[in-house]
C-alpha cells in the first residue's frame, strides 16, 4: 500500500523538521514543506498531496487559515490545523474552512498520528459519497422517470429534469415549496383530486402505489396521464429523511394503448361485418372464431363452424392437399402469406362451394405461431362461368359433343397413354351423306335437329371411354381405344352405319340419311394425331367416291392420292394467276346437215412441267377445293368471248356449250355471273348453253331449279349433260326448264350392237322428242354409231369420229362432217 503523502505548511524550520521527522516516522511521505502561505498553495498546486499540516500563524501577508481555504477551493485537499493559538476567534475562521482537524501546540505524536488517521479517512468517505451522489445525480439526469424527492415535511429539495418537464418548473424555482403545491393529481374517471402520495408516504412510511389512473395537472394547468408511486427515505436508525416521488408521463403508451384499441375494434367490426368469409384458425385446423359471411359460404351457425376443423370442409382433391401444404409452409415461414382455389363442402350434402382461400399466420412477439388469420370468398358463381366458357370452348354448342380443338387434345392424351400401354386407336372419320341436301331442302332448324339425333346414336353407338367429337358441319370423329383386333373396329363401324341408315322421325318426317367413314389406326398409319386425322380424313373421300354409305380403312395409296390433290390444288390456284389455262373445243354437228351447229368448251390446263393437262386429273379437286368457281368464271368468260366471234361469222353456228359443275351453283352466285358475262362479251345469251349434270341437280334441288328459273328467263339454253346416268332423270326433265339433253358416251359406245343401249337410246330420244327437247349423242367414234343415231333422229352429234377437241384458232365453223 502507498504511504499518504503530506504536505507540510510551517515557517519555523525546527518545528517544520520535527513534524517532518515525525511524519516519517509514521510511515507517510513529506511532498514538501512551505513556510508562507503563497508557497503553501503553489506546492500543494504542484504536488497535490492526500493532506496538508498548516500551521496559522504564517509570515507573509497570508496566514494559514486563508492557505487552507485557497487549498480546499482549488484542489479540495483536506487541511489538519497545527496551531498554538486556541482563542474563539481563530477556531471560528478555522472552522469555516472545513478543516478535517486542530491540533494545539505542542501536541503529543499519538495524537499528531490520530488526527491525520482520522482525517484521512473522512476525506476518504465523504469523497467516495460524493462519487456516488454524482453517479446518482447522473442517473437521475438521464433518465426519462421523473423523481421528486422532499424533505420530512413534504418540502421540495430535489428534482430530476424528466420532473421539471412534466411540472412544467425548475427545481430552483420550486425548491422548499411544499410539494402539494407544485402538482396536483386527479382520479382520471371521476376527476376528483388524490392526496399526493408523498403526503401519505410521509405519514404511514410506507410505499404508496396509485392504482387508479391518474391525472397530473402540472404548473401550466396541463393534464398529464401518469402513474406514479411515492417511497420514504429513512435514515439508518429509521428516522424519516423525507420521501421520494416517481411517476412517468404515460401519454405515448396511452396513445399507443388507445392505437391498439382502436385498431383493434376496427378489426373486430371489420372481421364481423366483412362480406367476405373470415376466420381465426388454431393452428390444428380448429376455427376460433368465424364471421356471418362465413356462416353463410358452409351453411353453418357459428356455434357449429367453431367446433369444426378448416379439413373437415375442404375438399380431399388436389387443391386440398396444396393448401394442407400451404399452411405448413406458413408455419415454417416459407411463405408470408398465400392464395389458392379450392372446393368446400357445404353443410347440404351433396353441395360443394368454391371458395377462394387466403391465409397468413399470426405469430407472437418471440414468433412462436399463434393461429392463422384466414380470409374466404365464395367463388362459385365465377367457377361455374368459368367452367361454363371451358365448357363453350372445348364443345360444340349444337351436339355437346367435343370440338374440333378439344379433340385434338384428346387425342393427343390417348397417344401417350397408348404408347405406354402398347395397344391400338383406332380413329373413325364419319361424313354424313348428302346432309347438304336434307338441310337445304327441309331447313337448317330440321338440319340441327338430325345432327342432335346423329350425335345421341353416335353415343350410343360406342362405349364410355371411347370419345366422340364434331368437326362441323356433318362431320364427326370417334376415337376407339383398346383396340386388339382390327375385326372390331370393322365390325363397330359396320355397326355405326348401321344404326345411323335407320329412319330418323323429326318433326313428323322421317329422314334416312347414310354415312361415310375413314378409318386410320394407331400406330400403322400414324402416330400423332395430325396424320391420324389426315389418313382417316383420306379415307373417308374413298368412301364416298366408292358410292359412299361404307367404311374405307386408310391404306398408303390415298396418302398419295391426298398429295397429288394437295399439289393439284396448289397448282390450279397458280394456273389461274398465271394464266396456264386453256380452253378446246369439240363441235357439235347438226346429224342432218353435218354442219358445225355448236361446240363444247373443255377445259385444259397448260401446265410448265407437266404439260397439257386434262380435266379429269383436276375438275374434282378444283370442286373439292371450291375453286371450280373462280375457274368455272373464267371458262365462262372466255367460251362466251369465242362464241361470239364465230357467232360472228354468221355461219351455221348456234352455241357454245358450257360444263357447269354443282358446286358453281351451290357456293357462288352464278346467275349474276352469266349475266354479266354476257353483257360484258355482249353474246345473246341464247347462243350459250349450260350442261348440266344429273349430280348437280340433285344435290340442291331447290336452289339449282331457282337459279335454272332465272337463267331461262335470261334467254340462256340449259342441257343436261351424261343423261341416263342418274336415277331420277326423268322426274327431272319434267321440272326442270331445260331445251336439251345429252346422251351419256356410256350409252352410245356399245351402239348398235348391244341391244340394252339400243333400247335406252331409242327411249331417250323419243322421250326427249316428246318433251320438246333438242337431244344430242356425245361420245360418237363409229359409223355403225352415227347411222344408229341418225336413224333414230338425234339432233346432234359430237364425239371423235368428227373431231377431237380443239384449240379454238384450229375449229372451222361452217364445215360439214365431209370436211373434216
Ligand atoms: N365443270 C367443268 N367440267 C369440265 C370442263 N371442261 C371439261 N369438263 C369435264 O371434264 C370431264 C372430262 O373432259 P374431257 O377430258 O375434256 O373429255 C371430254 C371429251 O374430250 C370427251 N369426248 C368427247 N368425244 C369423245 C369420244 O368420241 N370418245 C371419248 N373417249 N371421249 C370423248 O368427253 C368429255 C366431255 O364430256 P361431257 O362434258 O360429258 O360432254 C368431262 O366430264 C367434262 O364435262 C369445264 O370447263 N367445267
Amino acid at each position: 500500500m502507498l504511504a499518504s503523502r503530506i504536505l507540510i505548511v510551517e515557517d519555523e524550520g525546527i518545528i517544520a523538521m520535527d513534524l517532518r521527522r515525525q511524519l516519517t516516522d509514521f510511515g507517510y511521505e513529506v511532498v514538501a514543506t512551505a513556510f508562507s502561505g503563497g508557497q503553501a498553495i503553489s506546492l500543494a498546486k504542484q504536488h497535490k498531496p492526500d493532506l496538508v499540516m498548516m500551521d496559522i500563524v504564517l509570515k507573509g501577508e497570508m496566514d494559514g487559515i486563508c492557505a487552507a481555504q485557497a487549498i480546499k477551493d482549488a484542489l479540495q485537499i483536506p487541511v489538519i490545523f497545527l496551531t498554538a493559538y486556541s482563542d474563539p476567534a481563530t477556531l471560528r475562521r478555522a472552522k469555516t474552512t472545513g478543516a478535517y482537524g486542530y491540533l494545539i501546540k505542542p501536541f503529543r505524536p499519538d495524537e499528531l498520528h490520530a488526527s491525520i488517521e482520522v482525517a484521512l479517512y473522512k476525506h476518504q468517505l465523504e469523497r467516495k459519497l460524493k462519487q456516488s451522489e454524482q453517479w446518482f445525480g447522473k442517473t437521475l439526469h438521464c433518465i426519462s422517470d421523473s423523481v421528486i424527492a422532499t424533505d420530512a415535511e413534504g418540502r421540495i429539495r430535489f428534482m430530476n429534469p424528466a420532473a421539471e418537464t412534466v411540472v412544467d418548473q425548475r427545481l430552483e424555482q420550486v425548491r422548499d415549496t411544499p410539494i402539494g403545491n407544485l402538482v396536483t393529481l386527479l382520479d382520471e374517471s371521476d376527476r376528483k383530486v388524490i392526496e399526493n402520495p408523498v403526503l401519505k408516504t410521509l405519514r404511514n412510511l410506507e410505499v404508496t402505489q396509485l392504482d387508479c389512473a391518474t391525472l397530473l395537472v402540472n404548473q401550466s394547468g396541463v393534464e398529464i396521464p401518469v402513474d406514479d408511486g411515492a417511497a420514504p427515505i429513512l435514515d439508518d436508525d429509521g428516522s424519516v429523511l423525507g420521501a421520494v416521488l416517481v411517476f412517468r408521463d404515460i401519454s405515448a403508451r396511452r396513445q399507443m394503448e388507445n392505437m391498439l384499441r382502436e385498431s383493434e375494434e376496427r378489426f373486430h367490426s371489420a372481421f364481423d361485418l366483412a362480406a367476405i368469409g373470415m376466420a381465426l384458425i388454431a393452428l390444428d385446423g380448429g376455427f376460433l372464431q368465424v364471421n356471418h359471411a362465413i356462416c353463410d359460404i358452409f351453411g353453418y351457425s357459428e356455434a357449429e363452424l367453431l367446433k369444426t376443423k378448416l379439413q373437415t370442409l375442404t375438399h380431399r382433391n388436389q387443391q386440398g392437399h396444396e393448401l394442407s401444404h400451404h399452411l405448413k409452409q406458413l408455419l415454417a415461414d416459407e411463405l408470408p402469406t398465400f392464395q389458392i382455389e379450392v372446393e368446400c363442402f357445404h353443410k347440404i350434402a351433396g353441395q360443394l362451394v368454391w371458395t377462394l382461400l387466403s391465409a397468413s399466420l399470426v405469430r407472437n412477439p418471440e414468433g412462436e405461431p399463434q393461429y392463422f388469420i384466414v380470409q374466404i370468398q365464395n367463388i362459385t358463381n365465377r367457377k361455374h362461368a368459368e367452367q361454363q366458357l371451358i365448357y363453350l370452348a372445348t364443345h360444340d354448342p349444337l351436339t355437346g359433343l367435343l370440338n374440333r380443338e378439344h379433340f385434338h387434345s384428346h387425342l393427343t392424351q390417348a397417344l401417350s397413354t397408348v404408347q405406354r400401354h402398347d395397344t391400338k386407336l383406332a380413329l373413325l372419320y364419319l361424313d354424313l351423306d348428302r346432309f347438304k341436301l336434307i338441310n337445304d331442302t327441309l331447313g337448317h332448324r330440321l338440319g340441327d335437329l338430325l345432327l342432335q339425333a346423329v350425335s345421341e346414336r353416335l353415343r350410343s353407338s360406342v362405349r364410355a371411354n371411347d370419345i366422340l367429337a364434331r368437326l362441323g358441319g356433318d362431320e364427326f370423329l370417334v376415337l376407339l381405344s383398346d383396340i386388339t383386333q382390327i375385326g372390331d373396329v370393322a365390325r363397330i363401324t359396320q355397326k355405326t352405319i348401321e344404326l345411323l341408315t335407320q329412319p330418323f322421325a323429326l318433326e313428323g318426317n322421317d329422314l334416312v340419311i347414310t354415312a361415310s367413314v375413314g378409318i386410320s389406326i394407331y400406330p400403322d398409319d400414324g402416330k400423332d394425331s395430325h396424320t391420324l386425322l389426315m389418313n382417316a380424313d383420306a379415307a373417308m373421300y374413298l368412301a364416298k367416291e366408292r358410292g359412299k354409305n361404307n367404311y374405307q380403312f386408310y391404306t398408303l395409296e390415298m396418302t398419295e392420292r391426298s398429295m397429288e390433290r394437295l399439289t393439284i390444288e396448289r397448282g390450279l390456284r397458280h394456273a389461274l394467276v398465271h394464266d396456264e389455262l386453256r380452253l378446246h373445243y369439240q363441235p357439235q354437228v347438226d346429224t342432218d346437215s353435218g354442219l358445225i351447229i355448236g361446240a363444247e368448251a373443255l377445259l385444259r390446263w397448260h401446265h410448265p412441267e407437266w404439260g397439257l393437262v386434262y380435266p379429269d386429273r383436276f375438275i374434282a379437286v378444283a370442286e373439292e377445293t371450291g375453286l371450280i368457281v373462280p375457274i368455272g368464271a373464267w371458262v365462262l368468260h372466255t367460251a362466251c368471248l369465242q362464241a361470239k366471234t364465230w357467232l360472228e361469222q354468221k355461219g351455221p353456228f348456234k352455241c357454245v356449250a358450257v360444263n357447269v359443275s354443282p358446286r358453281q351453283f351451290v357456293e357462288s352466285n352464278l346467275f349474276e355471273t352469266i349475266k354479266q358475262t354476257l353483257a360484258e362479251t355482249g353474246l345473246p345469251p341464247d347462243a350459250l348453253e349450260l350442261e348440266i349434270t344429273e349430280s348437280a341437280v340433285m344435290q340442291d334441288p331447290e336452289n339449282t331449279l331457282r337459279v335454272l328459273q332465272q337463267l331461262q328467263a335470261l334467254g340462256v339454253r340449259l342441257s343436261i349433260d351424261d343423261f341416263g346416268t342418274g336415277y331420277s332423270s326423268l322426274t327431272y326433265l319434267r321440272r326442270f326448264p331445260v331445251q336439251s339433253v345429252k346422251i351419256d358416251r356410256s350409252f352410245v359406245m356399245d351402239l348398235p350392237n348391244d341391244e340394252g343401249s339400243k333400247t335406252l337410246v331409242r327411249a331417250i330420244i323419243a322421250l326427249a322428242h316428246e318433251l320438246k327437247l333438242h337431244v344430242v349423242a356425245e361420245g360418237v367414234e363409229t359409223d355403225a354409231q352415227f347411222s344408229f343415231l341418225k336413224t333414230q333422229q338425234c339432233d346432234a352429234l359430237q364425239g371423235y369420229m368428227f373431231s377431237k377437241p380443239l384449240e379454238p384458232q384450229q375449229l372451222k365453223i361452217g364445215i360439214t362432217t365431209a370436211e373434216f
